[in-house]
Parts: structure tokens; C-alpha cells; sequence
């Protein structure tokens, strides 16, 4: 149970502005997303493909009993009240917890809950709540995988999610059942409910019908939460949605839409270093209103979901990788203040993993990261864990002739347009080639890392996700400090 009083009323949007329900007041959402928790991902946690993958190897080598040993202390370790407490002494106020299908079920018995599969998610709700932090659902994978990203947990390029109707029924399944156990939580602010879906039918049908379907099933039970919606490939489109959304006359009133407004100048691909020429913070504004200008054009609340520049590492990246990094912190710097003047609801990426992006991380000298130190190093040179990173001359080397045959013999260029086009042909064979097929190879040289260990090992290797254990990125958190005034709750 909650320390914290529970607030005195429900968060709720009204017109462009999310809002307290009971007086009207507005409040600005200023948090970030806890990936790599109940929804483990590779570069944030550090093992190779998806997370249903190293859990099974993990099983393999050490057995079940121990696995779930291992990965109930990981879930115990990785957010506790120190990481609220931290939290809060940004003046952050919400945070978003990205959530795994297989947490609550599996595929092999669906619609089964397992067995106490809310312990750790009630735990962290309950935590933020002592600190007076709200928190946001998000389911960030979905039975078969809602896009290609190795984020949907289903080591495929294609999202089956779309293509299979008993995919989409559970997933309607699961948010009745979670809207059922949260609908009295005032200090939950709102259930995003498809994570960067990417639905290639025409006019995004599916995506849509879909949340037709999951809006009706949760209002059965929870006429009081915001549902914050993302928008088709990737949380960046919205161009299909229905007209009669505004007003409330569809989905209601009481929604959120998502973007995604990550900034091509986070990451190694920038087209050049951030300098903050004004050519450049005017193609970065222009993504960002080019994302929301749906909304804006009806009137409609608009949260920015996810975003957040990558950052690099010494070990990685060389000497020069401070002055990288104080380019990033500039182009975060400018994001926040453009958001700041559009009093924006906004989540970065990502509150903690072991050293890319997050605003916490794990030490290098804890044993889960010295032990898997070249594991990792290798992994980065093969460039695994694609997103946000440039390929080495090895990898360009291996996989550039492939991205040219597909290019020099398809013989209409309108074929080299799959859906989704933003990864162009080139993203695609770096999303299949390295990120699943590569990946897959070196899988089972994670789990044998845990080779042989006893429990108090194991619980050693949980625990390097501790807060205490942990490093601050300074930088990072020093501008969202910054740009978060004192929060009023
Ligand atoms: O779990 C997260 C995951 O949600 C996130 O997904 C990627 C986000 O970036 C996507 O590309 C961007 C689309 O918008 C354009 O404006 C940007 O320039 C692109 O970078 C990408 O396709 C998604 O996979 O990534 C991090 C994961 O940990």
C-alpha cells in the first residue's frame, strides 16, 4: 500500500491539456520510461536478440528454478524506492512503465494469468506513488509483435500482430483485465496502449479497428483513465485516423495522442555533428510540429511518449566520446526547451540501463557488466544492437554488398519501398542481418555467462541493477533537472 495520499482526483485530458479532473488545473507530465524492466530489451540489458530468447537460453543453463531465481531478483533490484526517491529530486512526475505481454500470460496458455504476475508492476505503481509520481501503462509488446523492432519481443521483421486476429483478441483480453485491476488508481495517469504500433494495411485499418475494439473493452470497466494512443509507424503517423475523434464522438474525450520524437541528431547517423545552427534546430522543430500537427490542426492533446538522444561510450566510441555527448546533451537541451514552450507532457528514453542511453546506469565495475565485458564489447563491434549506432568497417564491409544487390536487382524502385518505408531497404537488412539473424548466433554466449553459479551468485549479478550500484548521467539528468520546475502534484 501507499504511503502517499492518494491525490485528489484522477488526471484527465481536456482539450489540448491534461488536466486535474476535479478542479480543472492544468499539469505537465515531465518523466521518462522505464524500458528494460518488465520489458527486457538487448542494448538496455545487455544480452543478445529479444528477451523471450535469453530467457529460454537462461533456462537452459541453469534450469528453471534458478532462471526464475535470477530474473525475480533482477525485476526486485532494478527499481526500488531509491530509484522513486532519485526520481524525484529531478522534479519528475511520471514515469512510464513499459510492459511485456509474457509478464501476464503465455503464449503457450493464453489468457491465463500467471501465477502473481502483478507483484513487481503493484510494487512500482506503489513506490512512485510514496514519491508522488504518477505512472503510465504501456504495453510495449504485443502477441506477435506490433512492428519489426526487436522492442515487440517477437525475433521477427514482420509484425504478425497485425495479421492474426487471436493476437489482437488477447491482447483486448489483457488490457480489460489490467484496466480491471487499476480502475481505482488515481496514481496511474493513464494506460498508452500499443507501443509504436506499425500496422502495414492501407488507411492503417487494422491499427484503427483495433483501438476501436481495446477503447471499447477498457471503458467497460474504467471510464476514468486517459488513454494516450500512439500513432501508426512508430508513433509518428496519424494521418488515418478518424475525423470524428475530435469533439470525443469516437474514442472520447478523455485520450491522449502519442508521438515519438526522437531527433536524427541523437544518434551516430546524424546527417552531421549538432552545432546548433539555426538550419538545424529549424529541421528539428519541423520534425516535431511535422509529427503533432495532426493533433494541433483539431485541437487535440498531444504527448510526446518517447524520444531522447543515445550517448557514447570510451570504451566504445574512443576519446572523442565526451565532446559526442555534449553535442547530445545540446540537442536534448533544445528539444526541452521547444517543449517547454508548448507546455508539452513528455517521457524520455530511458530511465536505466548499462550505459547508452539512460539517466542511470549500471557500473562497469558491478559483476554482471565485468563479466560480461567482451561479451558486450564484441556484440558492439558487430554492431548487434543496431539502433542509434553507426556501423564499424567490419560490419559495413559484410553487410553493404547485400544492401546493394537487393538494390541494383530490384528492378522497379517502387518495390524497394516496403512498409515501413522509414527504414528503407538498407534499415531492413541491418534489422534482419544483424539485429535477428547475427543476434540469434550469439544468444546462448549470454546465458553462459551465468554457467554453473550458485544462487548467491546469481542474486550478485540481480543486484548490479541496484540504484546504489548504479552511475548518474549527469549531463542528462542535470538538463531535465533543469527543465523541470518544482512539480505540483
Ligand atoms: O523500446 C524502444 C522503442 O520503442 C524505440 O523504437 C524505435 C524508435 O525510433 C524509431 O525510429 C524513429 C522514427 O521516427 C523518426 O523521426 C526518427 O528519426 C527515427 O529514429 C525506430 O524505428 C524504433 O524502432 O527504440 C528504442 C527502444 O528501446
Amino acid at each position: 500500500m501507499s504511503n502517499q495520499a492518494p491525490p485528489t482526483s484522477f488526471l484527465a485530458v481536456r482539450g489540448t491539456k491534461i488536466v486535474h479532473e476535479d478542479s480543472g488545473a492544468e499539469i505537465i507530465l515531465r518523466g521518462a520510461g522505464l524500458g528494460g524492466w518488465l520489458c527486457m530489451e538487448n542494448f538496455i540489458s545487455g544480452f543478445s536478440g529479444c528477451e523471450f530468447q535469453a530467457r529460454e537460453a537462461l533456462e537452459e543453463v541453469l534450469g528453471e528454478e534458478k532462471a526464475e531465481f535470477f530474473f525475480d531478483k533482477f525485476l526486485t533490484y532494478f527499481f526500488t524506492a531509491s530509484d522513486a526517491k532519485f526520481f524525484k529530486s529531478l522534479s519528475l512526475n511520471c514515469i512510464r512503465i513499459a510492459l511485456n505481454y509474457r509478464h501476464f500470460e503465455s503464449d503457450s496458455a493464453p489468457r491465463t494469468l500467471r501465477f502473481n504476475c502483478f507483484a513487481h508492476l503493484d510494487r512500482v505503481v506503489a513506490l512512485c506513488a510514496e514519491q508522488g509520481i504518477y505512472t503510465i501503462l504501456d504495453m510495449h509488446t504485443a502477441p506477435g509483435g506490433q512492428s519489426g523492432g526487436w522492442h515487440c519481443d517477437s525475433a521477427l521483421h514482420l509484425a504478425n500482430f497485425w495479421r492474426h486476429k487471436d493476437f489482437q483478441d488477447r491482447f483486448v483480453w489483457l488490457w480489460t483485465i489490467l484496466a480491471e485491476r487499476y480502475k481505482d488508481n488515481a496514481w496511474i495517469a493513464g494506460y498508452n496502449l500499443l507501443n509504436e504500433p506499425a500496422d502495414p494495411h492501407p488507411g492503417h485499418a487494422s491499427l484503427i479497428a483495433l483501438y476501436d475494439r481495446t477503447i471499447a473493452a477498457v471503458r467497460a470497466v474504467d471510464s476514468r483513465h486517459t488513454l494516450y494512443l500512439d500513432g501508426n509507424t512508430f508513433a509518428t503517423d496519424f494521418t488515418k485516423f478518424p475525423e470524428n475523434v475530435r469533439g470525443g464522438e469516437r474514442w472520447g474525450e478523455n485520450v491522449a495522442y502519442s508521438i515519438h520524437d526522437y531527433s536524427v541528431y541523437g544518434f551516430a547517423s546524424a546527417p552531421e555533428p549538432y552545432a546548433r545552427t539555426p538550419e538545424q534546430m529549424e529541421r528539428q522543430k519541423n520534425t516535431y510540429l511535422r509529427k503533432r500537427k495532426w493533433m494541433d490542426e483539431r485541437g487535440l492533446c498531444v504527448w510526446n511518449g518517447e524520444w531522447g538522444p543515445v550517448y557514447a561510450r570510451k570504451a566504445f566510441d574512443g576519446d572523442g566520446f565526451e565532446e559526442t555527448n555534449e553535442r547530445r546533451y545540446n540537442v536534448l537541451d533544445d528539444q526541452l526547451a521547444m517543449y517547454g514552450k508548448d507546455g508539452l507532457s513528455w517521457s524520455i528514453w530511458l530511465y536505466k540501463d548499462i550505459g547508452f542511453q539512460g539517466m542511470v546506469h549500471v557500473s562497469p565495475t558491478t559483476p554482471y557488466l565485468a563479466r560480461l565485458q567482451d561479451f558486450l564489447a564484441r556484440k558492439h563491434r558487430l554492431g548487434i544492437d543496431a539502433w542509434g549506432t553507426s556501423p564499424t568497417p567490419e560490419v559495413a564491409a559484410a553487410f553493404d554488398p547485400i544492401m546493394n544487390l537487393i538494390k541494383t536487382n530490384v528492378s522497379n524502385p517502387e518495390h524497394l519501398k516496403l512498409y515501413p518505408q522509414i527504414w528503407r531497404y538498407d534499415g531492413r537488412v541491418t534489422r534482419v542481418a544483424r539485429t535477428m539473424l547475427v543476434a540469434e548466433f550469439m544468444v546462448k554466449e549470454w546465458a553462459d555467462h551465468f554457467k554453473g553459479m550458485s544462487e548467491e551468485e546469481l542474486d550478485e549479478m540481480a543486484k548490479s541493477f541496484l540504484f546504489e550500484n548504479c552511475l548518474l548521467r549527469e549531463g542528462l539528468n542535470e538538463k531535465l533537472r533543469s527543465h523541470a520546475p518544482k512539480v505540483e502534484n
